[in-house]
Formats: structure tokens, C-alpha cells, sequence
């Protein structure tokens, strides 16, 4: 097996296969890099020449395409000829929450990738590193070999696991200024001669000492550990900002108080309506239903807990809405300033925003949305997808608007559900005047100004203070 790899392919041009793809191929401009999938449109958006048109929206992302592509990188459908040409090939397809079965609702449906493995299986002609990329429950590269050894043309097969960090907003930064790059491999020679050639891949860019070498069940288990300590964080501060609207302490200075403690540290400790995304909630459930299955009740018990916490958080931000509205809100018209599930991206997974929204749809509420970057057509199939009511319903129940001084005509109030910086910036007189009196925000992010607001005749609603 050769450490240096000269031609690569990526099954997967998501969120992830996408934005990583294009940054190896930036980086690497010897190494051909073609990412492949299954969904045509999104390939051919990809492909698109306007750049604005990308299936992703990251900042950054479309200067690294623009220098790439057609060089080096390559979005196409053509999985088997990949496949086959390739000397590395990264799985990086989608890994949700299983929705049947066995484990349903809390196991990783590994579906997908089982299917590539397969695929994998039958084309290859030469030997070839699998890298997987996708997030995985601990042991599933031993079923990756299983199933390409078991099924293959006799070709050898090194399995990697190179389990991916990057967060939605700041993936580009976050690719190119790694705090650091996983990557498991065998104790083998030719395991350890796999670590090499993608290690070589990352080193074009980042130094030597970000770039740590384990054995694959560590690697596997990291990410989901790393996953688990960050929701963790947000639980805890979230669980306290409750605490500090039932005593008057407030949560961000309660938040620069512990973050000061260097063992604490300051990141992640932004109380909110609840993270969304769809990586924290679905990898904690993957770690409890691990933990289960290995007679571990204490251990799975401890990390439901995080998600526990997080559905109340989301829970009672709507309840704060009804119950402020003189305990009605039907037929009332509330605006939702965003809906992604954090700022400076178009992924709208598990955003709180669904969620809040839902629950007051329950309540008869009318929905008026505005996000920078989200269509009508996808808040539509993020709540047809809950199943609450039927599409109709939920058409008429709630609608985007593309100006957001139009989402806030006429309502009885206005709720925050992404940081989105640009609505710091609006003439908040302007969309007070325009509104139905007594003018309610509730800023589930804290982001906007409450004195300010209050000057002007707003009642403020802050996550955390009372
Ligand atoms: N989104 C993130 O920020 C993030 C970060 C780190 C890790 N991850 C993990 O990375 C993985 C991918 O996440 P994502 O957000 O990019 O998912 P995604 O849904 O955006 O993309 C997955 C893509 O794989 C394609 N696909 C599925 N099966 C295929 C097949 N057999 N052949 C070809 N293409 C196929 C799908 O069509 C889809 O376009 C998941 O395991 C996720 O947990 C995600
Ligand atoms: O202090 C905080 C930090 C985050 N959030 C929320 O938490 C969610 C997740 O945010 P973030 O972690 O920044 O984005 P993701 O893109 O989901 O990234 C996480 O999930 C990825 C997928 O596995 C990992 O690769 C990343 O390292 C990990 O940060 C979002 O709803 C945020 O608004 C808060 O409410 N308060």
C-alpha cells in the first residue's frame, strides 16, 4: 500500500464530503480529488458556475471551489468509476438516528454506509485505503472489513477512522486552522503505512504535532465523546439560565464568572433556546444506545440527561411565549427572526426553531418567519417531517416572508431563534411602531441590546435573566 496517494474519492457531498473535499484539494494540488454522490442535484449544484448557488452555504467555501475545482476537485455521480480509480476513498455519507427497528430513535442507521462498503466491494480492482469520515457508533470499521474482505475481489483493504471536527458556519477556519486531525488505524505494518498517506494528505497544511494517531475504537469514540462534552456544556448553561430567571442572578455573568477559571474555560457556555444541528443530538443518543447495549444503565443514563435538558429548554421557551401573551396565542400573529440552527449557515437539522415552533402551532399561533438563508420549502418539510398536522395545516399555520420589517408587521411579538448578527443591526423603533401593543421580544439567542429595546417600549424576555 503507497503513503502517497495521488487520486482520491469521497462518497458523500454533504456538509461534510463537500467543504473537507475541497480543502484537501485545495491543499493538495497533486492529489485528484473527485467527490461523488448519489443525489444528482446536489451534484449538479456543485457544479454550478454561480458559486451563490453551492449546496452549502459556509464562509469561505466558495473562494476554496473557485480555486479547485475543475484544477483538481471534482463533484460527480459516477460512484462505481471513483470507486475504482481511486487510492483512498472517504465515506461520508449520512448517518441519522435509526427510524425503525431495532434501536429505533436512538441507534446510527448504518444503512448508508454499509452500502458504500459494498459498493466499495464489488468495484475495486486494486488494493485501497477506506477512510471513514462519517460519524460511527465504536466497532463499525470491524464491520467494514468484514463486509469488504468477505465481499471483495480478493484486493486488500486498510480501514481508517478520521472522524471529522468541523462545526457548520466556521467549517472552512475550522478545516484549515484544526485544533487538531484524528486519525485511527491498525497496530499492523500496513495499517500503520495507511496512517501515513493520510497523514501525508493533512501535513500539505497543517504541522505535524495537530495531526494525532490512535487506534481505530479510540478514534471512533472520540467523536462521539467530543460531541458529548460540547452538548454537555450547553446543557449545564442552559440548566442554569433557569435558575437565574427563578433567583435574578443572570446567566451571562454567572457564565464570564466560571468561564474566567482556566480549567473551565469560556467557550460554549452561551445559554440559548437549545443546540440544534444535526450531529450533538444524534450522537449522544448513539453513546446512551451503545451504553445500554453494553449493560451500562448508569453511564446511559448520565449522557440522556444532556438531551433531557435540551428538550426542556426548547420546551419551556415556547411555554415563556404563551404564557406572556396573557396564556393565549391563537390566531396571534409571532415572528420568528431565524430559523437555521445557528448563525452563518443553511442547515436547519434539529434546529430549536422547529421545535418552538411547533408547540405554538399547537397553540393556533400564526408564524411569520424570516431567515437570511432558509427557504419557505424547507421550514415547510422540517415540520411535515414532526408529523404534527397534515402539510395544508401547516402551510396555513405558518409562512417565510423574504424582509424581515414584514415578519414583524402587525405581530404581537417577535421571538429570536438564531444569532444571525444582521438582526442586531435593524431599526428596531421602525419594527416597534409597526407592531401590535404591548410589543414582546423574546431573544432566545441574547443578542440584541435590552436596554435599547426597552427604551423604545419593547417588553424583553432574555434566556437567563428575569
Ligand atoms: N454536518 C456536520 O457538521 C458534521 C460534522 C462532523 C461530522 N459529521 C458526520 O458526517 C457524516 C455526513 O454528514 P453530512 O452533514 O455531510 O450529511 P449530508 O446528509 O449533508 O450528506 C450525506 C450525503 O451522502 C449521500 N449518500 C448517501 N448514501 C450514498 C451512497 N450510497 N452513495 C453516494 N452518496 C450517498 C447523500 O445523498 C448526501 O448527499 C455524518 O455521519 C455526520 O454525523 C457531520
Ligand atoms: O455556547 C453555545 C454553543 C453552541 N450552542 C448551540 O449548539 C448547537 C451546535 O453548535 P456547534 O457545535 O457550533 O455547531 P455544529 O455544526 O453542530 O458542530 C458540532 O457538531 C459537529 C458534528 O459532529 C462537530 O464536528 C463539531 O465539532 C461540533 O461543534 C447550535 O444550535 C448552537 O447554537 C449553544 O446554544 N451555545
Amino acid at each position: 500500500m503507497q503513503t502517497h496517494i495521488k487520486n482520491i474519492c469521497c462518497i458523500g457531498a454533504g456538509y461534510v464530503g463537500g467543504p473537507t473535499m475541497a480543502v484537501i484539494a485545495d491543499k493538495n494540488p497533486h492529489v485528484k480529488v473527485t467527490v461523488v454522490d448519489i443525489n444528482a442535484k446536489r451534484i449538479a449544484a456543485w457544479n454550478d458556475e454561480d458559486v451563490s448557488s453551492l449546496p452549502v452555504y459556509e464562509p469561505g467555501l466558495s473562494d476554496v471551489i473557485q480555486r479547485a475545482r475543475g484544477r483538481n476537485l471534482f463533484f460527480s455521480t459516477e460512484v462505481e468509476q471513483a470507486i475504482d480509480q481511486a487510492d483512498m476513498i472517504f465515506i461520508s455519507v449520512n448517518t441519522p438516528t435509526k427510524t425503525y427497528g431495532k434501536g429505533k430513535g436512538m441507534a446510527a442507521d448504518l444503512k448508508y454506509v454499509e452500502l458504500c462498503a459494498r459498493q466499495i466491494a464489488s468495484v475495486a480492482k486494486t488494493d485501497k485505503i477506506v477512510v471513514e469520515k462519517s460519524t460511527l457508533p465504536v466497532r463499525t470499521a470491524q464491520a467494514i472489513k468484514t463486509i469488504l474482505d468477505q465481499t471483495g475481489n480478493g484486493v486488500n483493504f486498510q480501514i481508517l477512522s478520521n472522524p471529522e471536527f468541523l462545526a457548520e458556519g466556521t467549517a472552512i477556519k475550522d478545516l484549515e486552522e484544526a485544533d487538531r486531525v484524528l486519525i485511527g488505524g491498525e497496530e499492523s505494518e500496513a495499517g500503520q503505512k495507511a496512517i501515513q498517506a493520510l497523514v501525508n494528505i493533512y501535513a500539505a497544511w497543517l504541522p505535524k504535532e495537530r495531526i494525532l494517531t490512535t487506534n481505530v475504537w479510540s478514534s471512533e469514540l472520540s467523536k462521539l465523546t467530543a460531541n458529548a462534552f460540547l452538548a454537555q456544556r450547553v446543557s449545564s448553561i442552559n440548566s442554569i439560565s433557569e435558575l437565574c430567571e427563578a433567583t435574578g442572578a443572570n446567566v451571562k455573568e454567572v457564565a464570564k464568572a466560571i468561564g474566567l477559571d482556566s480549567r473551565i474555560g469560556s467557550k460554549f457556555l452561551q445559554a440559548s433556546v437549545g443546540f440544534g444541528g444535526s450531529c450533538f443530538q444524534k450522537d449522544i443518543l448513539n453513546l446512551v444506545y451503545i451504553s445500554k447495549s453494553l449493560g451500562l444503565t448508569e453511564v446511559a443514563d448520565y449522557w440522556e440527561q444532556v438531551i433531557i435538558m435540551n428538550d426542556h429548554q426548547k420546551r419551556r421557551f415556547a411555554e415563556k411565549i404563551v404564557q406572556t401573551l396573557f396564556n393565549t396565542v391563537s390566531d396571534k400573529k409571532i415572528a420568528f427572526l431565524g430559523w437555521a440552527f445557528k448563525k452563518d449557515t443553511n442547515d436547519t437539522r434539529e434546529s430549536a426553531a422547529i421545535y418552538v415552533a411547533d408547540q405554538l402551532m399547537d397553540e393556533q399561533a400564526k408564524i411569520r418567519v424570516f431567515d437570511p438563508k432558509v427557504s419557505e420549502t424547507q421550514m415547510q418539510t422540517d415540520l411535515n417531517y414532526l408529523n404534527t398536522r397534515s402539510e395544508a395545516e401547516n402551510e396555513a399555520l405558518l409562512k417565510a416572508t423574504e424582509d424581515p420589517y414584514q415578519a414583524c408587521k402587525d405581530a404581537h411579538a417577535i421571538a429570536i431563534l438564531t444569532e444571525w448578527d444582521e438582526f442586531k443591526t435593524y431599526d428596531w423603533k421602525k419594527v416597534y411602531e409597526q407592531m401590535k401593543k404591548p410589543a414582546f421580544i423574546f431573544d432566545g439567542r441574547r443578542i440584541l441590546d435590552r436596554k435599547e429595546l426597552e427604551a423604545i417600549g419593547f417588553r424583553v424576555y432574555r434566556i437567563g435573566e428575569n
